[in-house]
C-alpha cells in the first residue's frame, strides 16, 4: 500500500498458542481462497471500545486508548503481515460530536480512505457498541444512517457488530444469554432501520454480531486465552467472523472518486435546473421582454422622419 508502512505481525507471538494456533489457521484459510489481504474499517460512536478492540486484535497497544474523547489524530490504519498475508486495519473517531453525528467527520474518513485506499476495497466493516447499553435511540439509527448514505446500503453486506464491555453481569431477571441476544437484537433491529434494510431483505443482510472484552480483567481458559462468560475465546471468534464475512461472497466496498465525493457529488445541482430556468424566466426573461414591448409602445417617430 503506497506510503503505508506494513511491519510484521510479530505480536501474533503474544497471544496464548492456542489463540495463535487458531488465528493461523483462519489466516492459512483466506490465503487457500486467494485473500491475501483483509482490510478492515472500524466505526461506531466516541468511547465504545473501538481503539481497544483494535489493540486486542493485532495483540498490542498500536493505537492510544482513552477513558475520556482520544486526542490521537485519527484515522489511523495499521498494518501487519505475516507469511505472505497483510491485515490492514482502520481505526477511526466516534461519529457522534456534541450529540450529533458528525459529517465533518465522515468526510475525513473519507478522504483519509480514498488518499491511502483509491480504488481497493473495504472488505469488512466492525461497527462496535458495547454490550451493557441498555437501549438504543434515535442517535444510533442516525450513525447507521450516516454510514449508509457515505459507503452505500452494501456495506452492511460487510457489517460485523461488535459489542464491547461483554463481560457484563446482567440484571438479576436475565441470563447473560437472554440479555445479548436482546441486546443484539435492538441494535440489529436498529442497524435494520438506519440502513433502511426491509423486513423482506432483513435475511439477505444477515449481520453476524461477536462479542468483545478488552478489559485487562477478562476471564481466560485454561489455555490463558480470554474467554467471554459463555466460555468462547472471543479473539479466535471475532477473526472467525470477519473470515467468514470476508468469504461471503458478496463484493467488498470499492474505494473511489464517487464514494470519496459522496453520492453523485456532481449530481447535486442538478435537481435545481428546472427551478432555476423557470425563476430566471419569471425574473429575467419576462421583465425583459415586458421592458422591450413598453418601449416599443412609448416610441414616437423622431422629428427629421
Ligand atoms: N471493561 C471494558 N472496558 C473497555 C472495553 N473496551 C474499551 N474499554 C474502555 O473504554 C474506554 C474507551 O475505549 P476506546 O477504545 O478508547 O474507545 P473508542 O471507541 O476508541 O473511543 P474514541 O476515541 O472516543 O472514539 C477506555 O477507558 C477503555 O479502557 C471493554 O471491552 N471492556
Amino acid at each position: 500500500m503506497a506510503g503505508q508502512l506494513v511491519k510484521e505481525w510479530t505480536a501474533i507471538q503474544q497471544f496464548p498458542a492456542a489463540t495463535q494456533e487458531k488465528l493461523v489457521d483462519l489466516l492459512g484459510k483466506l490465503k487457500s481462497q486467494n485473500v491475501d489481504t483483509l482490510t478492515i474499517l472500524v466505526m461506531g460512536k466516541g468511547g465504545v471500545g473501538k481503539s481497544s478492540t483494535v489493540n486486542s486484535v493485532i495483540g498490542e497497544r498500536v493505537v492510544t486508548v482513552s477513558a475520556f474523547q482520544s486526542e490521537t489524530p485519527r484515522p489511523v490504519m495499521v498494518s501487519r503481515s505475516r507469511s505472505g498475508f497483510t491485515l490492514n486495519i482502520i481505526d477511526t473517531p466516534g461519529l457522534v460530536e456534541g450529540g450529533y453525528v458528525s459529517g465533518q467527520v465522515l468526510d475525513t474518513i473519507k478522504s483519509f480512505l480514498g488518499r491511502l485506499l483509491l480504488t481497493k476495497t473495504i472488505d469488512v466493516l466492525l461497527y462496535v457498541d458495547r454490550l451493557d447499553s441498555y437501549r438504543v435511540d434515535d442517535l444510533d439509527k442516525q450513525v447507521v444512517q450516516a454510514i449508509t448514505d457515505s459507503f452505500g446500503k452494501e456495506i452492511w453486506h460487510k457489517a460485523i457488530a461488535v459489542l464491547t464491555h461483554a463481560q457484563l453481569s446482567p440484571p438479576d431477571t436475565l441470563s447473560y444469554v437472554e440479555f445479548f441476544s436482546k441486546r443484539s437484537e435492538s441494535l440489529l433491529k436498529c442497524i435494520r432501520q438506519g440502513a433502511r434494510i426491509s423486513k423482506r431483505d432483513a435475511q439477505n443482510f444477515a449481520i453476524p454480531v461477536a462479542l468483545v472484552e478488552n478489559s485487562g480483567r477478562c476471564n481466560k481458559n485454561e489455555g490463558d486465552e480470554k474467554i467471554l462468560p459463555t466460555g468462547t475465546p472471543w479473539i479466535p471468534n471475532l477473526v472467525q467472523t470477519i473470515t467468514g464475512l470476508a468469504l461471503n461472497g458478496k463484493g467488498g466496498i470499492v474505494i473511489d472518486q464517487k464514494l470519496i465525493e459522496g453520492p453523485n457529488a456532481n449530481d447535486r445541482g442538478k435537481l435545481f435546473i428546472p427551478l432555476i430556468l423557470a425563476l430566471q424566466y419569471l425574473f429575467v426573461i419576462k421583465p425583459i421582454q415586458k421592458r422591450i414591448k413598453d418601449d416599443v409602445a412609448r416610441e414616437t417617430r423622431p422629428s427629421w422622419a
